[in-house]
């Protein structure tokens, strides 16, 4: 008999992931998923149950990495909540397995790994795509999101002034308490994006908030929210305008409405820039369009696992 699966907290994961472990890893994994590798690597496309009565969506995201020997899936649910809704807009469990055996090693909170490791591929984005100047960064929403971002973003570069818009004043007061760190709030979109060197959008928008004529021409736009293809957080001159990465084509063209709606062409993929195989054109106005792949999740799911198991 196997033994039984350990379960491993939101706390503990928070503890025990650092964005210094994690980095190279999800650069490893994304640079892997690029090279279309096979039995290597396999990551099917997300499967989506729409939840119509409740507003919410439940995702499916199960990956092997072969090299690793890392065998994980994600169950996340997310919701369009009423603005005054306390509940979290999403909320995910990593099950984690042992592939040789088939059973599961360890059952874990998913939420911490879905906001850290989604924050550091957007800071992996950046560090490629690096524009000229890196003193201005922009945050559009103020959620869990906004906060993972904020930490790794002032942890790995050095900006001069962080700001941040939200739809609600309370809610980026809240957000400047949460990460103890600068922090301009901004009563407009326009006012935080113009002059902005990085804008990082993490909205559960469904139109586009940010308008291609606000941004700086070379400023590189890391685009979190807008998950679904009839969903927008970016509007039709900014896709039109910049140079569109993603972090997967298959899911950029099954899940972005940004891309789908506004018919902006990848140029390429994230992993495709780390091998060598597209340039990272840091002159232009670029985009990062992410939407979050199970590998990522499989590679954090594992290294907090280890270091679980290293604290025995
Ligand atoms: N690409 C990826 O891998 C992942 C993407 N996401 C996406 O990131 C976004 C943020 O997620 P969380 O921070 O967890 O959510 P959250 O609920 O904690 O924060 C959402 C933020 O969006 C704002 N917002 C909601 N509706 C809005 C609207 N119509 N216009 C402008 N702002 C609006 C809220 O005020 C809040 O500031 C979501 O779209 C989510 O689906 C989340 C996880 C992974
Ligand atoms: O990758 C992920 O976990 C998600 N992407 C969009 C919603 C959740």
């Amino acid at each position: 008999m196997a033994e039984l699966p350990v379960l491993i907290t939101r706390e503990e994961v928070m503890r025990l992931l650092r964005y210094t472990d994690l980095i190279p890893k999800l650069e490893s994994a994304l640079a892997l998923f690029s090279k279309r590798s096979g039995a290597e690597l396999v990551q099917p496309l997300r499967t989506i149950v729409p939840l119509q009565k409740h507003n919410g969506f439940l995702g499916l995201m199960p990956a092997y990495i072969a090299h690793e020997d890392i065998l994980a899936a994600k169950m996340v649910s997310f919701y369009q909540r009423d603005p005054d809704s306390v509940l979290p807009a999403h909320q995910a469990t990593v099950l984690l397995f042992d592939p040789e055996r088939g059973n599961v090693k360890a059952v874990m909170d998913g939420t911490a790994i879905t906001e850290m490791r989604t924050a550091a591929v957007s800071a992996i984005s950046t560090k490629l795509l690096k524009p000229c100047r890196q003193e201005v960064l922009c945050i559009l929403g103020s959620g869990l999101q906004a906060v993972s971002h904020y930490q790794v973003f002032t942890q790995m570069f050095s900006f001069t002034q962080v700001r941040v818009w939200s739809r609600r004043r309370e809610r980026a007061e809240q957000f400047a308490r949460a990460v103890a760190g600068p922090v301009t709030m901004c009563s407009s979109v326009k006012e935080a994006v113009e002059g902005a060197d990085v804008i990082v959008t993490v909205t559960m928008a469904k139109e586009p908030v940010l308008q291609g004529e606000w941004v700086k021409p070379g400023a590189h736009v890391a685009a979190v929210g807008a998950c679904r293809p009839d969903w927008r957080e970016l509007d039709d001159v900014l896709m039109r305008d910049a140079v569109v990465y993603v972090d997967s084509r298959e899911g950029a063209s099954t899940e972005s409405g940004d891309i789908i709606l506004s018919g902006a062409s990848v140029f390429a993929e994230i992993g495709e820039v780390i091998n060598g195989t597209k340039p990272a054109l840091c002159e232009k106005t670029t985009v990062f369009k992410s939407l979050g792949m199970g590998i990522q999740d499989a590679v954090a799911a594992k290294l907090v696992f280890e270091q679980w198991k290293s604290q025995l």
